[in-house]
């Protein structure tokens, strides 16, 4: 008997079923959670701070399962089969923070609290060793797929303890995408592991983003194709190994008219990207680890020089671009090499998310296989495409793989590109349209597959003028040369 109505909240308290899980936060991705969590056969408790979102989500979707709404945490304590399992789906932060107070004085030793939201996995280490102490499991679990995945399946990424997951998993497995009938959620790792990849994977999503809009720009400005017509190439470019959702969408925006006019709605809508600020916590991190994310980092600044608005006005006025247009004489090849140098581009973009990603699982001891993470990223999450399966391969062939940049697959398939990429690269530069990311990617490339590197006279430098010491090619040991005396080395 589903308990959906709204009229008597009496009625419901007393003919309530001991629900299976509770979701607190009933905004766009709680709600949808919620509701997918019903469909798939759970006694869902609900809760929102605001009363009306329960309120609307029973009155518009009670019919869809068996809800209990209820209207405070400890209505929704109450109404829990034990040990409760609570989802929070509120704003990261310190509204989190002040919801699980909340929870933590009606909620019992044993019991499970998820959070759901882009929480930074610092916040999710120290609030789980603080419920720890309580006795209560926390759970950071990364959730991917926007408000229709939440509803329909998004890609889940659980932290915590493999305790809390034997109790948690199969309900998140069973409201997570599925692709070749695996569900797109595995245990990731302890503590903070869960919303450490979700962060990575949100970098990549910057990343992934910024390249399609170099494509955009590119094809635009150099070949002068409209947007109608550039929604036909990128449909085009979603039947080969470019497929994936967020080209599906490129194609969809750049297709879509104003609805107060007749121009591309692209047109029309203010050129300064906004950020929540996982893109931004994943270079932060990167930073400290030591992990060259170089095309997330380019994709982040690419959003916040577009935000720029009043520097940006005052260059326009006085910084010249190109003197002499760039002619293409062939543009359907020229399309041909934007794809190659795209693809190019995402894998080097993957390869050194999937390269933080051990870096952040060594220091933390998190144990992550990279292979399972790119098997949940296949469906469901904003970053799915049809490359992660090949991802998948190369990791579970090779779990040590040092860069997905050295799978034999991807290294092929990034060497045939190189020509396009370089093209690219060069057009772009000639024509004045700026291309951070494929730039970046493209010299990530060439650094890594470099025989030498300058940094030797980086070193040399170090030395001269702090005595930082060198290493040699041809000796063990650290040096110093006398630079001020007589140019003699000596060992350090
Ligand atoms: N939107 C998306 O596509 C995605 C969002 N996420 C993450 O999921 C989480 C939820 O996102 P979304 O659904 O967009 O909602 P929002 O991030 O917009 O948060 C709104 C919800 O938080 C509640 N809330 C805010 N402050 C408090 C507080 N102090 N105490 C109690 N409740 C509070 C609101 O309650 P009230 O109604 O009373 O204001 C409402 O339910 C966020 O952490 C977000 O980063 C993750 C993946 C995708
Ligand atoms: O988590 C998400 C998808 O996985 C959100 O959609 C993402 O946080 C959007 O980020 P931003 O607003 O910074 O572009």
């Amino acid at each position: 008997m589903t308990e959906t109505t709204t009229e008597s909240t009496e009625t419901t308290k007393t003919q309530a079923p001991l629900a299976d899980i509770g979701v607190t936060g009933l905004a766009t991705m709680g709600r949808n959670l919620a509701r997918n969590l019903a469909r798939n056969g759970h006694v869902v408790a609900v809760h929102n701070r605001t009363q009306a979102r329960t309120d609307a989500l029973i009155a518009e979707h009670g019919s869809e399962g068996t809800f209990v709404p209820t209207s405070s945490l400890r209505e929704l304590a109450a109404v829990l089969k034990r040990p409760r399992t609570v989802i929070v789906m509120v704003q990261a932060g310190a509204p989190t923070d002040e919801v699980l107070d909340q929870l933590a004085e009606v909620l019992e030793p044993g019991d499970i609290v998820v959070d759901g939201g882009n929480a930074h996995f610092i916040d999710t280490r120290r609030r789980e060793s603080t419920l720890r102490e309580r006795g209560i499991h926390f759970v950071g679990v990364g959730i991917s797929g926007g408000e229709e995945g939440a509803l329909n399946g998004p890609s889940i990424m659980p932290g915590g303890t493999p305790e809390a997951y034997q109790t948690l998993g199969p309900i998140l497995e069973s409201i997570a995408a599925k692709v070749d009938g695996t569900p797109c959620c595995t245990h990731v790792g302890p503590d903070g592991a869960g919303h450490f990849v979700k962060m990575v994977h949100n970098g990549i999503e910057y990343a992934d983003m910024q390249l399609i809009a170099e494509s955009y720009d590119l094809l635009r400005t150099v070949l002068g194709k409209t947007p109608a017509e550039l929604a036909e190439i990128f449909r085009g470019w979603n039947e080969g190994d470019l497929e994936s959702f967020l080209i599906e969408i490129t194609a969809e925006v750049l297709a879509t008219k104003d609805p107060r006019g007749d121009q591309p709605l692209v047109d029309v809508i203010l050129d300064q990207a906004e950020q929540k600020g996982t893109g931004r916590w994943t270079v932060q991190i990167a930073l400290d680890l030591g992990s060259p994310v170089s095309g997330i980092a380019e994709a982040v600044f690419a959003r916040s020089l577009s935000a720029h608005a009043a520097q940006r006005a005052a260059a326009r006025e006085l910084l010249a671009g190109p003197t002499e247009a760039v002619s293409i004489d062939d543009p359907d090849t020229f399309v041909g090499d934007v794809r190659r140098a795209l693809y190019a581009s995402k894998v080097v973009a993957y390869a050194q998310g999937f390269d933080m990603i051990r870096a952040g699982s060594q220091l933390y001891d998190w144990n992550i296989d990279l292979g399972k993470i790119a098997t949940i990223w296949r469906g469901g999450c904003i970053i799915r495409a049809r490359f992660l399966d090949r991802i998948r391969e190369a990791y579970e062939k090779r779990p040590d793989l040092p860069s997905l940049m050295v799978d034999p697959y991807f290294a092929k398939a990034v060497s045939e590109g190189q020509a396009s990429w370089r093209r690219v690269v060069s057009v772009a530069a000639a024509a004045g349209v700026p291309v951070p990311g494929f730039s970046a990617t493209l010299a990530f490339y060439d650094g890594l597959r470099r025989d030498r590197l300058p940094a030797a006279l980086i070193q040399g430098m170090r030395d001269l003028f702090g005595a930082h010491t060198y290493r040699r090619i041809d000796a063990d040991g650290t040096f110093h040369l006398d630079w001020s005396g007589d140019r003699s080395e000596r060992e350090a």
